[in-house]
């Protein structure tokens, strides 16, 4: 049994397309019947739940007579426009069923990571806990543009769950947990639980069902994202959503990692766009990875991008690999001046760093 999840006050259930169409990539209904069953129940208990579905583009796919999943973005928020609404009322009509009443949200990556709409969103969900409604989140898919978006809903369930501070994330696929490889693949074995993501050994790079975006990488994410939140994770299939709900061993279990992340730099890691790259010097890279040091200017090597101080950049190391992110201490023109002076002045250093250990976030 999980006592994380079972005695969970606050939970975000996520369901992906996957889960929520049929063989003919239409939504099925039955489906949303169980979930709008299974967390009415919950909900009943008193616990507060947050279900992110996806499944408005395919909730459009019949209506709009298209055979599969739209390629390009246009068409997808056409059709996710679209298939909103179906899908909602679905939602509506399901709970209604069991007395509960929900709300639609529709939200960006940035809405639940900026200081100045991530408390408006905060503050609605409040409410609606408190007026005993069920929140509905998807993606806002007419806004999100390439930049901004995640396309999939894992990593935005696994910030909303930052957000409401809830104890469990449930990531209900149409797999029933972590594969050692593609679940196809001969040989392949099912993980039960993760303690240390990084150190995992796991061939992701096939691409998930028909009509889900991210496969197994952005539930990584995610629950890389939620672990290092305080939340702890289960992943597993949407058909034993009640099981994991009640905290019995179904599917793969991320416990909570014990120091909660802030925000800023969660989404330094997770959502930002850095504009630009530190090189840094072999010196500068052990002293980042093995002491976690401030990245002092002497150890950059090359500045590339244009940026003002305190924007996102990413932190490369010696062989160009990333190492880490953070929130530079200079503009890119000053920091291209202090490298100057400080490779012609012999023994000049800076006492401000480049980017300090409390602003970076590291790969590792
Ligand atoms: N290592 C792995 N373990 C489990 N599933 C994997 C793995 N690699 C790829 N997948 C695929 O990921 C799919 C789930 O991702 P996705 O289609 O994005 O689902 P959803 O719509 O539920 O978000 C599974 O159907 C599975 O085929
Ligand atoms: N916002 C989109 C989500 C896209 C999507 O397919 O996500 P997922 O099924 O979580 O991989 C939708 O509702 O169709």
């Amino acid at each position: 049994m999980r006592p994380e999840v079972e005695g969970a006050k606050r939970v975000v259930v996520k369901v992906g397309s996957s889960s929520l169409t049929d063989s003919k990539g239409q939504l099925d209904l039955a489906r949303v019947a169980q979930f709008a069953r299974e967390l009415a129940a919950l909900h009943d208990r008193g616990v507060r739940v947050v279900l992110v579905t996806s499944g408005a583009i395919a909730a459009a796919l019949g209506p709009l007579g298209l055979r599969r999943r739209p390629r390009d973005l246009e068409t997808q928020q056409a059709a996710a426009a679209v298939g909103q609404g179906l899908l909602v009322r679905a939602y509506s009509d399901a709970f209604a069923e069991h007395g509960v009443h929900v709300a639609q949200l529709l939200l960006t990556v940035e809405d639940v990571l900026r200081p100045k709409t991530y408390r408006n969103a905060l503050n609605t969900i409040s409410r609606l806990f408190r007026l005993g409604v069920v929140p509905i989140v998807n993606e806002n898919d007419t806004v999100a543009t390439h930049e901004i978006r995640f396309g999939d809903n894992d990593r935005l369930a696994a910030l909303i769950a930052h957000l409401v501070r809830a104890d469990a994330l449930l990531l209900m696929s149409d797999v029933d947990g972590l594969y050692t490889a593609h679940p196809e693949t001969p040989g392949a074995s099912r993980i039960d639980r993760v303690d240390d993501i990084s150190a995992l050994e796991v061939d992701t790079s096939r691409v998930g069902s028909k009509v889900g975006t991210g496969g197994m990488r952005t539930k990584l994410l995610a629950a890389d994202i939620a672990t290092q939140a305080g939340v702890s994770v289960v992943l597993g299939n949407a058909d034993d959503l009640g099981k994991a709900l009640a905290g019995e061993d179904v599917g793969t279990f991320f416990p909570a990692r014990r120091k909660r992340r802030p925000r800023r730099l969660l989404w330094l890691a997770f959502a930002a766009e850095p504009r630009g790259f530190l090189e840094v010097d072999e010196g500068a890279e052990r002293a980042l990875l093995s002491r976690h040091a401030s990245l002092l200017a002497a150890g950059v090597r090359e500045v590339r991008g244009t940026f003002a101080e305190g924007e996102p950049v990413e932190i490369l190391g010696a062989g160009g690999r990333t190492i880490g992110r953070g929130f530079v201490g200079y503009s890119s023109a000053d920091l291209t001046l202090e490298l100057g002076r400080s490779n012609a002045e012999a023994g000049h250093r800076s006492l401000r760093p480049a980017v300090h250990r409390d602003h970076m976030m590291l790969t590792e």
